[in-house]
């Protein structure tokens, strides 16, 4: 079958994109995890699904698929890459966007300049929310891994994040703690793994290693999960500056539950067709 695409990308965060809305696309496990491939497939962190929906109020629904395949809740930076990914292909006169995602309605607004700020909705703590296996709520966890113990926050943006304090991103141990704080047996669902760089109290450099996707460029809901953990620490405060290896995202939180805003890029890097 012949599966016309949109590449995309969001502070380097890539993405298959689907148009699905006139007719719908089922793709398989391994039909995901080929087009993901990036030696023998098109090579992306996720795939996704641009759905009609018939929801009242709401504007489209919107699916994500890691590179293993795996349906998730939430993606941030895919979400302005939907956006973008409507407007530009005219599936929307809007610029205010409601959509439909597994982990409920979020809204989507293209900026003036380019960059798309996403309400992603208020951050989750209760360990339940998460899901975290935890005695009790904290700001804080000790995490036992293979060889060290690590503290870690943990909070759902929709999709669940554990983060990391470390001194300096560039020599965080990303490529063998990731791996082991991911599939954790804490997080029943795994969890995507945050290493966060305090370098003011509205900057820091943050590096993700993804639940279903490994180390990615840039990792949206990752970012806001990092500025919330720290605000919640006291060591940060809103809005935070998140550089990330492939770009900047700012968020905006009030704290409670109040909504997190994350603003940021999203471009189209070429339209293609792939045989699967
Ligand atoms: N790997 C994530 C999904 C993509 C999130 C990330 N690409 C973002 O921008 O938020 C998860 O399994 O929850």
């Amino acid at each position: 079958m012949k599966l016309r695409f949109t590449k995309m990308q969001g502070a380097g965060n890539d993405f298959v994109v689907i148009d699905a809305t006139q007719t719908p696309v089922t793709l398989s496990h391994s039909q995901i995890q080929h087009i993901a491939n990036r030696y023998l497939g098109v090579g992306c962190d996720q795939l996704l699904m641009v759905e009609a929906t018939d929801t009242p109020g709401v504007d489209f629904r919107y699916r994500i698929f890691n590179a293993d395949g795996g349906e998730v809740e939430q993606c941030g930076n895919g979400a302005r890459c939907f956006v973008r990914f409507v407007v530009e292909k005219g599936l929307t006169n809007k610029h205010e966007i409601r959509v439909e995602t597994a982990s409920g309605l979020i809204t989507l607004m293209l900026q003036a300049d380019g960059q798309v700020t996403v309400n992603m909705g208020a951050p989750r703590f209760i360990p339940a929310q998460i899901p975290f296996e935890a005695a009790a709520q904290a700001t804080t966890y000790t995490l036992p891994l293979a060889g060290e113990t690590v503290t870690i926050s943990a909070v759902s943006m929709g999709n669940p994040h554990a983060v990391m304090l470390v001194d300096n991103v560039h020599t965080a141990e990303v490529a063998t703690l990731g791996p082991q704080i991911e599939s954790h047996p804490r997080f029943p669902q795994r969890v995507n793994a945050g290493f966060m760089q305090v370098l003011n109290e509205h900057e820091i450099n943050l590096r993700v290693y993804e639940r279903g996707s490994g180390e990615t460029l840039a990792c949206g809901t990752g970012a806001c999960a990092a500025a919330v953990s720290g605000i919640q620490l006291g060591t940060l405060q809103s809005p935070v500056k998140v550089h990330t290896r492939g770009g900047i995202l700012t968020i905006q939180w009030a704290g409670a539950d109040a909504p997190v805003m994350m603003t940021g890029p999203a471009e189209i890097v070429f339209d293609g067709e792939i045989d699967i």
